[in-house]
């Protein structure tokens, strides 16, 4: 009896097809296996094989993987692999299908002691059946209307959760007047009896309003709609009554299929999704095994978020990779798909900003906390030396030369520092 096996799966004069979903793992063969049985393991369980051999007959359509590349091994014993996939093993436009293959069963075969999803090369066909993001960094004009070319600036009050919502919206209140474009919602702060979503969400865009008053700006607010997906459409829809510009949505913890209901919800109302990513490191943090940050921002540019996380170049409190590499990654050209805004979050203080936009560039989000929050003269100041610096930085000026202009940056700069 023939029948399908995992050698089957192997083949590295296999050239891949336009049409082919192509990826890129890191694996380290268990102990005794060669990594060419690793690798046809991989492609066969994470497309149509398993681990006996198996009669396919006349009415079977062969949507198997091909393992067609395996770099020689580090001293790690790690090697790269390509994996092509058919198009047809996908159903278009079901990122949550996508990921049971190319993520699935394979993260715990006993065949590999570790392995790491770490790129994609997605084809057209899957690429546009996909929705994409609405906005991406056109939100800089079309909801702000910037003319210096500067990031957008957005604060989370800190403490992340306790604030009442009278609280919340004040705070909110001096960081809009101090020169944040964005108030933010923490990512653990969603409906909680101290600051209820919706009397947070009214109390919030009604100050908010009067700093637009004040300052001639338009503001917003990432408020966060983080739920089950029923309420969290829901939320969306009230988030729209009430004339707010986006939504936050915790996108890991919440998952593929829920951003993708979000998503056409917000089309809807024609409301931008910033995407927060608690919980990305428990799959990205290892180097050695799991799903890459980059990837995770693939799979969240094709499911539609406007704004995403990324890191902050390795300047601020949180571990991060290749920031730079993701961020240019979601600004490709990509079958016509729009771009995605990258977020630079954690750790950040005005002292930092120089460092940061020379790596990362000024198409982005910057947003500060505790270094807003924690400046000694409190939050308005702390937004005045953040919007400062970044002015500055915009306007060809040193840290120096801004600080000099700005009593609340020179208190920053002298509070932490510029490293
Ligand atoms: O809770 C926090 O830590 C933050 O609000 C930052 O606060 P600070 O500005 O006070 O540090 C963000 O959630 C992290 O930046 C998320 O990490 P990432 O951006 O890496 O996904
Ligand atoms: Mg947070």
């Amino acid at each position: 009896m023939a029948g399908i096996t995992y050698e089957d799966f192997l083949d590295l004069s296999y050239e891949p097809d336009a049409s082919d979903l192509v990826c890129t793992f890191r694996i380290a063969p268990a102990e005794g296996m060669s990594a060419e049985a690793a690798a046809s393991r991989v492609a066969s369980e994470s497309s149509n094989g398993t681990w006996a051999a198996l009669p396919t007959g006349a009415d079977f359509t062969d949507m198997g993987a091909t393992a067609f590349a395996i770099d020689d091994a580090d001293a790690a014993g790690e090697s790269d692999v390509g994996v092509a996939y058919p198009a047809g093993l996908f159903e278009p436009g079901n990122m949550a299908q996508v990921l049971s293959c190319i993520a699935g069963n394979i993260m715990g075969m006993k065949a590999v002691d570790s392995i790491r999803l770490e790129d994609c090369e997605w084809p057209e066909e899957l690429v546009t059946s996909f929705a994409g993001p609405q906005f991406g960094s056109r939100v800089r004009d079309e909801i702000f209307g910037l003319e210096a070319d500067r990031p957008i600036l957005a604060t989370v009050p800190k403490p992340k959760v306790g604030l009442s919502t009278k609280r919340h919206a004040e705070v909110g209140y001096e960081a809009w007047v101090g020169g944040v474009d964005l108030l933010k919602d923490d990512e653990n702060l969603t409906d909680q009896s101290f600051n209820p979503y919706h009397d947070r969400l009214v109390e919030s865009l009604a100050l908010r309003d009067d700093a637009e008053d004040e300052t001639g700006e338009t503001k917003s607010y990432l408020i966060n709609v983080t739920a089950d997906t029923n309420t969290m459409l829901e939320r969306v829809d009230l988030a729209a009554e009430e004339g707010c510009e986006y939504v936050m949505v915790d996108v890991i913890t919440t998952g593929w299929a829920a951003v993708q209901t979000v998503r056409d919800r917000c089309e809807d109302h024609g409301i931008a999704i910033h995407a927060h990513r608690a919980m990305h490191a428990a799959f990205d943090r290892l180097p050695h095994h799991g799903v890459s940050m980059r990837v995770l921002a693939q799979v969240l540019r094709l499911c539609g978020v406007d704004q995403l996380h990324t890191g902050t170049a390795g300047l601020g409190k949180l571990a991060n990779e290749d920031t730079v590499g993701i961020n240019e990654w979601m600004r490709s050209d990509l079958y016509g798909l729009t771009d995605v805004l990258p977020v630079a979050s954690g750790g950040l203080h005005p002292g930092l900003v120089h460092d940061l936009l020379d790596a990362t560039g000024t198409n982005v989000c910057v947003q500060a906390g505790g270094g807003i929050h924690g400046h000694p003269d409190g939050t308005r100041a702390g937004a005045a030396a953040l919007r400062a610096a970044v002015d500055g930085y915009a306007a060809g000026k040193s840290l120096e030369e801004s600080a000099e202009a700005s009593p609340e940056l020179a208190v920053a700069v002298e509070k932490w520092g510029t490293e």
